[in-house]
C-alpha cells in the first residue's frame, strides 16, 4: 500500500551489507535524517470548490511526455537486489510511464536496458579521469536512444559512509558495472575491513580536478541535454545556467555525500529562484509519499526523483514492485492534488505550502 510496505518487504530479502549500502548515508547521517524531516516542516494550504473531477499528473521534460512527475533517480548496481537488475527497473518504470535515470554503475548494459524501456531514459555519469571512458558512454547513450545526460557533481570523492566502511563493503558475486571496462572497475570487488571498496574505486577513478570550465568538453561531444545533479545553492544554480546546462537536479545525494549539508527540500526554493525559468529544476531526497512530491512540486520542482524507494520495489517484487511503488506514489500525489484543490501540475505554486506554525523563519 505504501513505500514503507515495500521497504519492509525488501529488508526481509536483501543481504544485510547491501541493505546498509542502500539505506545508509555519510558519517552520522544527519543530512539523511534532515532530508526526511524537512517535509514535516511544511503544511499544505488546500483550496476548495475548484472542480477536481479530473486530476492530471502528466508532465513534459525536454520534449518527452511522462504520465507522472515521479521518476527514478540514478542508483548503482540494481542486480544487488534483483537478478534482472536495471532491465526489470526499466520495465517497471515504463509501465508506470515514469522517467528512469540509469546510473553509470548500472549492472546491465545500456542497450539491454534501452531494449526493455517503455518510457524515457536518461544516463547519469560521473566525471572519470579517463575521458575516453566518458566519451564512449556518451556515444553509446545517444545511439541507444537515451534522452539526456545527468552529470553528478556532488561526488569528487565518495562520502565517508560508516556503515560501508565497517562492513568492508564491496560489490560481490557476479554483479558488476558492465558498461565500464572491467579493468577500470576491478577495485570495486576488493573487500577490506574498515574501507568501502566503492569509495576506494572512486578515489582512483573519479577526476576531482574538474571545474565549470570542463563542461565545455562534454558539451562539444553531445547534442543531448546536459543536467547537473547535486546543486544545493543559488550560486551554483546561477553558474550552471551561465554555463549553458539544460537542467538542474537539486540533490544532496540522499545524504550520502557531505554529512551536515542542507536538507534537499530546504535548498530547493533558492535554486528555483536563481535558475528562474531558464532551465527545468528537478528534485530528489527524502520523497516517500505523494504529499512529499506535492510539496516539492509546489516549491518549484518540475519532477521529483526517488532513490531508495524503487530499490525497495525492485527487491520486493522485481519489475512489478518498481511499477507498484511508482504507481502508488503517483496515485497518492493525484489524491493529494485533488484534496488540495489543484488538479493540474501547472496549478502548483508556493501558495500550496506554508511553514508549519512555529517554524516560520
Ligand atoms: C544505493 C544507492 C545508489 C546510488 N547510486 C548513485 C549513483 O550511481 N549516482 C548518483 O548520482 N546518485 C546515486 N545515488 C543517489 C540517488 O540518485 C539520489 O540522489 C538519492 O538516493 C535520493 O534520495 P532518496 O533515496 O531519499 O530518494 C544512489 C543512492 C542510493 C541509495
Ligand atoms: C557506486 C557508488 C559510487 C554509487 C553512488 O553514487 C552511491 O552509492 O551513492
Amino acid at each position: 500500500m505504501t513505500a514503507s510496505d515495500y521497504q519492509r518487504l525488501a529488508r526481509e530479502v536483501v543481504d544485510p551489507d547491501v541493505w546498509d549500502f542502500i539505506e545508509g548515508g555519510a558519517e552520522s547521517e544527519r543530512t539523511l535524517r534532515a532530508n526526511l524531516a524537512a517535509f514535516d516542516r511544511f503544511r499544505l494550504r488546500p483550496r476548495v470548490l475548484t472542480d477536481v473531477s479530473t486530476v492530471d499528473t502528466a508532465v513534459s521534460v525536454f520534449g518527452t511526455r511522462y504520465r507522472t512527475p515521479v521518476g527514478v533517480a540514478p542508483t548503482a548496481y540494481h542486480r544487488l537486489v534483483d537478478d534482472e537488475g536495471e532491465v526489470a527497473t526499466a520495465r517497471g518504470a515504463g509501465a508506470a510511464g515514469a522517467l528512469f535515470v540509469v546510473s553509470v554503475f548500472a549492472s546491465r548494459t545500456l542497450e539491454d536496458i534501452a531494449g526493455a524501456a517503455g518510457s524515457g531514459l536518461w544516463l547519469h555519469l560521473y566525471w572519470f579521469r579517463r575521458r575516453e571512458v566518458m566519451a564512449g558512454l556518451v556515444e553509446r547513450a545517444a545511439a541507444a536512444g537515451f534522452g539526456a545526460l545527468v552529470l553528478t557533481v556532488d561526488a569528487p570523492r565518495i562520502g565517508r559512509r560508516w556503515r560501508d566502511m565497517r562492513n568492508g563493503f564491496a560489490i560481490g558475486g557476479d554483479v558488476a558495472a558492465v558498461n565500464i571496462d572491467a579493468a577500470v572497475m576491478a577495485l570495486t570487488h576488493h573487500s577490506d575491513e574498515g574501507r568501502s571498496a566503492i569509495a576506494e574505486h572512486a578515489a582512483e577513478s573519479f577526476d576531482a580536478a574538474v571545474t565549470w570550465a570542463d563542461l565545455a568538453w562534454l558539451r562539444q561531444r553531445t547534442s543531448l541535454p546536459i543536467v547537473l545533479k547535486g546543486i544545493l545553492t543559488a550560486e551554483d544554480a546561477a553558474l550552471a545556467v551561465a554555463h549553458g546546462v539544460d537542467g538542474i537536479i537539486v540533490s544532496n545525494h540522499g545524504g550520502r555525500q557531505l554529512d551536515g549539508a542542507v536538507a534537499s527540500l530546504d535548498a530547493l526554493p533558492e535554486v528555483v529562484d536563481a535558475a528562474g525559468a531558464a532551465v527545468p529544476v528537478l528534485f530528489d531526497g527524502g520523497v516517500r509519499r505523494g504529499t512529499d512530491a506535492l510539496t516539492a512540486l509546489a516549491l518549484g520542482a518540475r519532477m521529483v526523483l526517488l532513490g531508495r524507494p524503487p530499490l525497495w520495489g525492485l527487491a520486493a517484487g522485481g519489475a512489478d514492485g518498481v511499477e507498484g511503488l511508482l504507481r502508488t506514489t503517483t496515485e497518492e500525489l493525484a489524491h493529494a492534488m485533488a484534496l488540495a484543490g489543484r488538479p493540474r501540475l501547472a496549478d502548483l505554486d508556493r501558495s500550496v505550502v506554508r511553514a508549519r506554525p512555529g517554524d516560520e523563519r
